[in-house]
């Protein structure tokens, strides 16, 4: 029976198949290093070493279906840890193995384990139980229906007792509507979806208050009874927390203090001079033990007064005194059962089933269009701002005559206003891939959809909502108040262009947005970028005298093509008349583009603009997936 058909099942029948059977990982002599790249190793990287931090020495362990606590002081390497096991971490700089079921991590992995982040992260538009629909529809097996899928959330909703807040709306950090435990356990719940055999989960606890977090506790502690393998670090848990722990792993400074049952703990650190008073918090008393602030006297020489050395002194010596326990004998023997049984089993071949591309769009484009609607200030914004143009625009170049002096000096006046207009005012592209930076990082490792597939649909949803829509209005008003030719080939021309150029300039932004994380600096970077460009308009600058190492900008100014449709479209067959007399009508608006050196001659000269906008815009649109798609693996460092 394949992983599929097992989830299958499993979810198909939950009363019938209460108990799963839970994975055993398994983890033999993890070293973890960090290289922290200082800005010179970006230009020179073989020359000056990056930075190395050891995090991880030497810790193996075992952890089985139960409840399985990862413990230790701030900072000493627990969630480092808990990646490493969930397979979220930079291959680089980690040595030692790692085995599921006796076996070496296989590309199934993260369809057979769920791993809940620290943050919660959840799209906060939808409500509790369509972010959970939303984790079924793309991550449960294709031969799952519509509403086997509803009966799986609608179980995972009773199971982690969400059925008060499941039609609540998660809500921003600033108006939350649902509390933050209900909060944890849907994001429980988006990994429970998949029925994982491992739960694994960074301080299930923290920023809960005591009885929220005993309550979270307590649920897990239900799931790890129906079999499932729970594995969480945790920070300093109260008594009736700890007590629901079946194995304990103690880091202390990177290094393994304790591993066995959670229940030994006391008397092992009792054997070696360190005695929990009867009343004493378990919890409290080993972390404190760790770090050096129990009174009893460490037989450790030279330990200074510097607390971090002091801490990582006490550490070591705790690590070499556990590494010749019989706890730790017993522990190894296991590890070394495990693996043994990974020699015996041949590789079994994995049937990977991949979502086809379409149904990924479908759920993901979806989610972002409902998300658009609920959270609709934007789009309201980016309609009423361009109406407001628009008419402003209109009021300022209202029935520009056919005069060679103003009805030439209004038109181009008009067409930089309108395409600096319409590239500054798509500059709100900016946040679309900022916002989501973590969501989609995480959705994408836990596997819900593909990078391509996130980026059409992200695509498509601001384009068609705040591109084209808002474009198509702020043409139709400008042209009709301006009184551009009117026929209806000239005004197609030109709402094209000004859709053109709305996705074009959103395209700079989409890649700005994908490769920094603050807006600031993401406004600080298009603004000069469109600054510049906007230099090489043609307008501000004779660019025949342009210094030559600055020439070649010409060439890549969305403003220049942008503008230059416009003012083909506007001036070829335009007839210009003299000021004191409107009947004399020599002058021929190609002059015009004689004097702008802007060919017109062919179909083509109007054209080749359109084509350059859409190199541009493909070109960014290429550069934003790459930055997309190095999202993940950054977020592995
Ligand atoms: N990418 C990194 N670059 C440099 N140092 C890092 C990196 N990741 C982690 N560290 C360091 O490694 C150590 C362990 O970090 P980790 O987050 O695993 O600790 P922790 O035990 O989970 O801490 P806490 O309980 O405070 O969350 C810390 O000192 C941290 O500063």
């Amino acid at each position: 029976m394949d992983i599929e058909e097992t989830q299958t099942m499993i979810m198909l029948k939950p009363d019938e198949s209460k108990v799963i059977h839970g994975s055993t990982i398994s983890f033999n002599s993890i070293n973890y290093q960090v290289f922290s790249k200082k800005w010179y190793n970006y230009f020179i990287p073989f020359c000056l070493k990056s930075q190395q931090k050891q995090i991880l020495y030497n810790v193996s362990g075992i952890f089985k279906p139960g409840m399985n606590a990862i413990m230790g002081p701030t900072g000493s390497g627990k969630s480092t840890l808990l990646d490493i096991l969930g397979n979220r971490k930079d291959r680089q700089g980690l040595t030692g193995e790692l085995l599921l079921d006796g076996q070496p991590y296989r590309q199934d992995f993260n369809s057979r384990i769920g791993y809940v982040v620290q943050d919660d992260i959840l799209s906060e538009t939808l409500s509790v139980r369509e972010n959970l629909m939303f984790s079924a529809n793309l991550r449960l097996p294709r031969n799952i229906g519509f509403k086997d899928k509803m009966n799986i959330v609608n179980l995972v909703i009773s199971q982690l007792e969400l059925e008060k807040c499941a039609d609540s709306k998660i809500g921003a950090h600033s108006n939350r509507k649902v509390s933050g435990g209900e909060r944890k356990r849907t994001n429980i719940g988006m990994e429970l979806i998949l029925s994982p055999t491992v739960l694994l989960l960074d301080e299930p606890t923290s920023g809960l208050d005591s009885s929220t977090a005993n309550n979270v506790i307590e649920c897990l502690s239900q799931l790890s009874q129906r079999g499932h393998t729970i594995i969480f670090s945790i920070h300093q848990p109260r008594y009736s927390i700890f007590k629901l722990f079946d194995t304990l792993l103690l880091i202390g400074a990177g290094h393994c203090v304790y591993h066995g049952s959670a229940g030994d703990i006391l008397p092992f650190f009792s054997s070696i001079g360190f005695t929990c008073e009867e009343h004493d918090n378990p919890a409290d008393f080993i972390l404190d033990v760790c770090q050096g602030i129990r009174h009893a006297s460490y037989p450790i020489n030279n330990i200074d007064n510097e607390t971090d050395q002091r801490k990582d002194k006490i550490c070591l010596y705790l690590h070499s005194v556990f590494t010749k326990s019989s706890i730790n004998d017993s522990i190894h023997q296991q590890i070394q059962d495990a693996t043994k049984s990974s020699d015996e089993k041949v590789n079994k071949k994995v049937k990977i089933l991949s979502r086809p591309c379409l149904v990924e769009i479908w759920y993901v484009s979806q989610r972002a269009f409902r998300n658009s609607f609920r959270n609709s200030t934007l789009m309201i914004m980016q309609t009423v701002v361009p109406i407001c143009l628009a008419i402003l625009v209109g009021f300022l170049y209202m029935n520009t005559d056919h005069t060679i002096e103003n009805g030439v000096k209004n038109r181009l006046g008009a067409i930089f206003f309108i395409v600096s207009n319409e590239v500054f005012i798509n500059l709100s592209a900016l946040e679309l891939f900022i916002k989501e930076r973590v969501l989609f990082a995480h959705e994408n490792i836990s596997g819900y959809y593909r990078v391509s597939t996130y980026f059409i649909s992200k695509l498509m949803c601001d384009i068609v909502l705040l591109r084209l829509f808002p474009s198509i209005v702020f043409s139709l008003i400008s042209y009709f108040m301006i009184q551009f030719q009117q026929t209806i080939e000239k005004f197609l021309i030109y709402q094209l262009a000004i859709f053109a150029t709305a996705v074009c300039s959103a395209s700079v932004c989409f890649f700005v947005s994908a490769s920094v994380e603050t807006i600031g600096v993401a406004n600080l970077v298009s603004a000069s970028f469109c600054v510049v460009m906007l230099v090489f308009t043609g307008y501000l600058v004779d660019l025949t005298n342009v210094v030559k190492f600055l020439a070649w900008i010409k060439w890549v100014s969305l403003f220049r093509y942008a503008s230059n449709v416009i003012t083909i479209n506007e001036f070829t067959h335009l007839k210009l008349c003299l000021m004191n007399n409107a009947s004399v009508c020599l002058m021929k608006g190609e002059h015009i583009l004689d004097n702008h050196k802007i060919d017109y001659d062919t179909t083509w000269d109007l054209w080749k603009n359109f084509v350059a906008l859409a190199a541009i815009t493909f070109f960014f649109f290429a550069l934003t997936f790459i930055q997309l798609a190095r999202l993940p693996a950054q977020n592995r460092r």
